[in-house]
């Protein structure tokens, strides 16, 4: 099933000259897990902004063209209906949090209580959503006194106890050293195997290259390419529009130019240690 789904779409900021998003036409089917990936400013999270629907309903400027969500026309959507369906995981965590909340249970069950879901079932939503986050030791604890990467993960417990059929994450790992963003990429990959839709933007471009199944590189609000992972980033061309592709896949192009090809351009290190193996039989 498709998700949301754009056509010949253009879009300008207010008191702006450039377009933001240009001739975009795209996809997105439910269950994949996107990487969105590319240049500052070539217009990655102007195209989060138009799925969840800020772009027209808070951003006025010049929108052209089809956008469906859901089936329905975007311009046609309730933002506050829309955001039921669509999470947003914010690049900040500390801007995820109310700060209106004592504690961290209070803090995870704002956003049902505020859908008006009964208690009991509020409870067990919650402590699930801490248990599978690992986190239930903090239900007690102030969101303000907890660590960078605590709060991180009560900001996701915050989306994830919502259940939304879509996520839109915007460069989540920014304040995360490398053991907690491998954590946030498996609580990614947990929502994946849940079935959720998943759109992330990030720079990290090795665990865009494990994770992702599908990637759409952006710039100058265009989409200059979108495909299955490992045929996408194992593209040379892409330095050239300073989108990144994995060490090891330039590895892989420096092997074929010495004269010692594997049978295909790696894009993981798991997957150069598998080629070599079979290399050499
Ligand atoms: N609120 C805004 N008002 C006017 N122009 C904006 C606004 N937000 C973004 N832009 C412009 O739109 C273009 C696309 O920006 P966008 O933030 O979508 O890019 P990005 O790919 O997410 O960049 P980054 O990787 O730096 O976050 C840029 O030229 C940017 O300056």
């Amino acid at each position: 099933m498709v998700v949301a789904e754009l056509k010949n779409v253009n879009y300008k900021y207010p008191l702006t000259d450039n377009y933001a998003l240009n001739d975009i036409s795209f996809r997105f089917e439910e269950g994949k897990f996107y990487g969105l990936i590319g240049e500052n400013g070539g217009g990655k999270t102007t195209l989060c902004n138009l799925i969840r629907g800020l772009i027209p309903h808070f951003y006025n400027g010049e929108l052209e063209g089809s956008v469906r969500v859901f089936g329905t026309d975007i311009k046609e959507h309730n933002v506050e209906e829309l955001a039921v369906k669509i999470g947003y995981v914010f690049q900040n965590p500390f801007n995820q949090m109310s700060g209106i909340k004592n504690t961290v249970f209070e803090e995870v069950a704002m956003g049902l209580e505020n859908l008006g879901v009964e208690k009991s079932e509020i409870i067990q939503k919650v402590e699930d959503v801490l248990r599978l986050l690992g986190i239930e030791d903090l239900m007690t604890k102030n969101p303000n006194e907890l660590s960078g990467g605590q709060r991180q993960r009560v900001a996701f417990a915050s989306i994830i106890v919502m259940d939304n059929d879509m996520l839109v994450i915007d460069e989540p790992t920014s304040q995360l050293d490398p053991q907690g963003t491998e954590n946030v990429f498996e609580i990614i990959r947990t929502l994946k195997e849940a079935g959720k839709t998943i759109v992330l933007v990030e720079h990290k471009i090795d665990l865009i290259a494990e994770y992702c199944d599908e990637i759409i590189v952006m710039e100058q609000g265009h989409i200059i390419c979108s495909g299955e992972t490992k045929e996408i980033l194992s593209r040379m061309e892409l330095l050239d529009y300073d989108a990144q592709i994995p060490q090891v896949a330039i590895w892989g192009h420096e092997m074929a130019a010495a004269g010692k090809p594997l049978s295909k351009i790696p894009i993981t290190v798991d997957q150069a240690v598998r080629l070599v193996q079979e290399r050499e039989g």
